[in-house]
């Protein structure tokens, strides 16, 4: 390889850099003075964010991928937004958990997130207007729903305004290389079901398996254990400094978590958005169908219909429904209103944009 040839892809680059800089500031300015004319109001605006994400990797003629592409400018509209006013989000602790992993894939490096020590309090120190959103995990793809989100937003006033849809890959981790000498392997409940089969296919079987109470706190526990061994994801290997053994060991590899974002504000309509509500049902033979057919009749498509019993109530069931569309569109809201007349219960938990990234 030519150093002539080296030295000029590399002057090309620096002036490429020096051109971007100068773009990406430019950027910024914009958005600083977006700010200054939303006058202290709302500054996330997630429905903005989804229509230049979606236009970016409809734009993209690579070689990056649409998924680089887009992650990139994620990070560069996180830096923009916290130019108007940074963000705090609360998610699920300890650091490193995958709720964590979520945030930073949603809202960027540039937001500030704050670990709780439950679902709940993530819910309230939002509620309290102490942190601006909060991610909260509400499926999985093997386990199913995550039954303590889909009850605190039956009763919560926040309003639900993005997804974030997780790859979630686990790997093996340890303070010191090879699996010699493991005697117990950390993890949280859901994890060590997720990857069962990997365990007993390559561990002896006398290694106990202990829960705990998040992916996190397994990998600070095999931190400071030189006999044990933690399954969790990148973030709490790196947060905890520990060695990849195995990765990727999940049973299921298409596993993901999809988690919700939610604030004390409304969204608008992207284009490309999903409706969540929570209804009920009168007690009564045939009340199930009559939830599902002003759905139907309005060509309303729904993604996710799930039952889950009614803390008010012996024998009562809630039913969190998915539907496309936005709130404001015509069908929806036409939808809406003959459920309304149907149903025990509708509450709207949010309209926001479907996840792009
Ligand atoms: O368009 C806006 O409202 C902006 O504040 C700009 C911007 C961006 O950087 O593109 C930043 C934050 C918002 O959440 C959406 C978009």
């Amino acid at each position: 390889m030519s150093d002539d040839l080296l030295k000029a892809h590399r002057d090309a680059i620096d002036a490429i850099d020096a051109e971007m800089l100068k773009m990406l500031n430019q950027r910024a300015e914009h958005a600083r003075t977006i700010g200054e004319i939303k006058g202290g109001g709302v500054v996330y605006r997630p429905e903005r964010e989804a229509q230049v994400l979606a236009r970016i990797k409809q734009l993209n003629q690579g070689p990056l991928s649409d998924e680089t592409a887009a992650k990139l400018f994620r990070e560069v509209m996180s830096a923009c937004l916290a130019l108007e006013r940074p963000l705090t989000i609360a998610y699920l602790g300890p650091e490193g958990t995958f709720s964590q992993a979520a945030s930073i894939k949603h809202f960027g490096h540039a937001a500030h997130t704050q670990a709780c020590a439950s679902i709940d309090e993530a819910f309230r120190v939002v509620e309290s207007g102490s942190a601006d959103y909060v991610v909260a995990p509400v499926e999985n793809s093997t386990e199913g729903a995550v039954g303590r989100t889909l009850d605190l937003m039956v009763t919560s006033p926040l309003h639900i305004c993005g997804e974030v849809v997780l790859r979630i890959h686990h790997h093996l981790l340890r303070s010191q290389p090879g699996v010699a000498g493991i005697l117990r392997v950390y993890s949280h409940a859901q994890s060590l079901s997720q990857c069962h089969e990997w365990l007993n296919k390559n561990l002896p079987s006398g290694v106990e398996r202990i829960s705990v109470s998040s992916n996190a706190e397994a990998a600070r526990l095999a931190a400071r254990e030189p006999n044990s061994a933690a399954i969790a994801g990148d973030a709490a290997a790196e947060r905890f400094s520990l060695q990849r053994l195995a990765e990727n060991i999940e049973d299921e590899p298409n596993n993901t978590t999809r988690f919700l974002v939610l604030g004390r504000q409304q969204t608008g309509p992207s284009g490309k958005d999903r409706t969540s509500l929570v209804i009920s049902a009168p007690n009564r033979p045939g009340a199930l169908h009559s939830l599902v057919e002003p759905l139907a009749r309005n060509g309303v498509s729904m993604s996710k219909f799930e039952s889950r019993p009614s803390r008010t109530g012996l024998w009562e069931y809630v039913f969190f429904v998915d539907i496309e569309g936005h709130a404001s569109e015509p069908n929806v809201l036409a939808a809406l209103d003959e459920l309304r007349g149907v149903a025990a219960f509708v509450k709207v938990l949010g309209s926001y944009p479907q996840a792009v990234i």
